[in-house]
């Protein structure tokens, strides 16, 4: 099979990974920085121009695009699609997976636990919007923000206004989102590969911090999920339209709550804390619904 990693940088670990995985099973593989793609359109069909040649023959591409070029990350993906190119991950799934009020109102449609979440654009009625995100404390967060820059707990009322009155002068959009205070700073990454749950991580923030990141300094262990967070990762994975998929999940009183799903998760994380080929899961994916000409 020919495989395409869009990835703007063949030396991360999880492009270095897919690569290695799909040698491993006898595949060719390229890595195509999406962003130095070649949009072409006409009658006869589309095509993607690269690196001085037109892109041929790829079966299967997978995408890992960052949020900073979502816009011309997923046009290219697009342009796969329309060539009867499979993607792990299709265009619309990652357009839904990198808002995340999008992201929770597919969600919420699904009946799919979330911590209660508010948006607005009349900021000027701040109380409200807090009385109905379950009171102070709550979580404000920017809609495209990873790695948990963004995320910002505001204590009391009036950080919670501050906060708003801030981010609205940036033009920055916010959600405002109920505050888990059961997860512990904690939060569970469950890694879907075809409607199952491949592997599963809780991240703890550190001291004095609510936000389990990785990238903040948290900590990671292996963890066995129970059979409603699996199912609530898989369903949030489908809800979203996405086959691989990295699905937050925050541990309440209420079961699992969905914060997020992700469409290019990273895969150092998980591999190096639970010991699993992911990699070889993905490549082994496209194995199975892909019917080499
Ligand atoms: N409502 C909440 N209640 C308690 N803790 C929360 C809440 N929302 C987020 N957190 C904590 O903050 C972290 C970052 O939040 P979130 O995952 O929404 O942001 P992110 O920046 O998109 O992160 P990622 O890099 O995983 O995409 C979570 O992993 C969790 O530990
Ligand atoms: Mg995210
Ligand atoms: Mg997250």
């Amino acid at each position: 099979m020919k495989i395409g990693v869009l990835s703007r940088n063949e030396n991360l670990y999880s492009t270095r990974r897919l690569v290695e995985a799909a040698e491993e099973r006898g595949h060719e593989v390229k890595v195509i920085d999406h962003l130095k793609c070649n949009i072409e359109i006409e009658q006869s069909g589309p095509r993607l121009y690269y690196d001085g040649s037109y892109l041929e023959e790829f079966d299967a591409v997978i995408p890992r695009i960052g949020a900073s070029v979502t816009f011309y990350g997923t046009a290219v993906v697009r342009q796969f699609e329309m060539m009867n190119v499979f993607t792990v991950a299709g265009s619309r799934g990652i357009i839904h997976s990198r808002d995340k009020l999008r992201c929770l109102q597919v969600l919420s449609k699904e009946g799919i636990g979330l911590p209660k979440t508010v948006f607005t654009n009349y900021s000027k009625d701040v109380k409200h919007v807090v009385k109905s995100a379950g009171g102070a404390p709550v979580v404000l967060k920017l809609l495209e923000g990873t790695q948990g820059l963004g995320v910002v707990l505001a204590e009391n009322q009036n950080a919670a206004q501050s906060v708003l009155e801030a981010f609205n002068g940036l033009k920055a959009r916010v959600i405002v989102q109920e505050f888990i205070h059961e997860a512990k700073g904690a939060d569970i990454r469950a890694f879907v590969v075809d409607g199952q749950v491949v592997g599963a991580m809780k991240r703890q923030g550190k001291e004095g911090e609510f936000r389990s990141n990785l990238h903040r300094g948290g900590s990671s262990v292996v963890i066995e999920l129970t059979p409603e967070e699996k199912a609530t990762a898989i369903l949030a994975s489908k809800a979203v339209g996405l086959a691989v998929a990295g699905v937050d999940m925050l541990q309440s009183e209420r079961g699992p709550l969905v914060l997020e799903v992700n469409s290019s998760p990273g895969l150092q994380g998980i591999e190096k804390t639970t010991g699993l080929d992911i990699a070889g899961n993905i490549i082994e994916y496209i194995e199975r619904n892909v019917v080499t000409k």
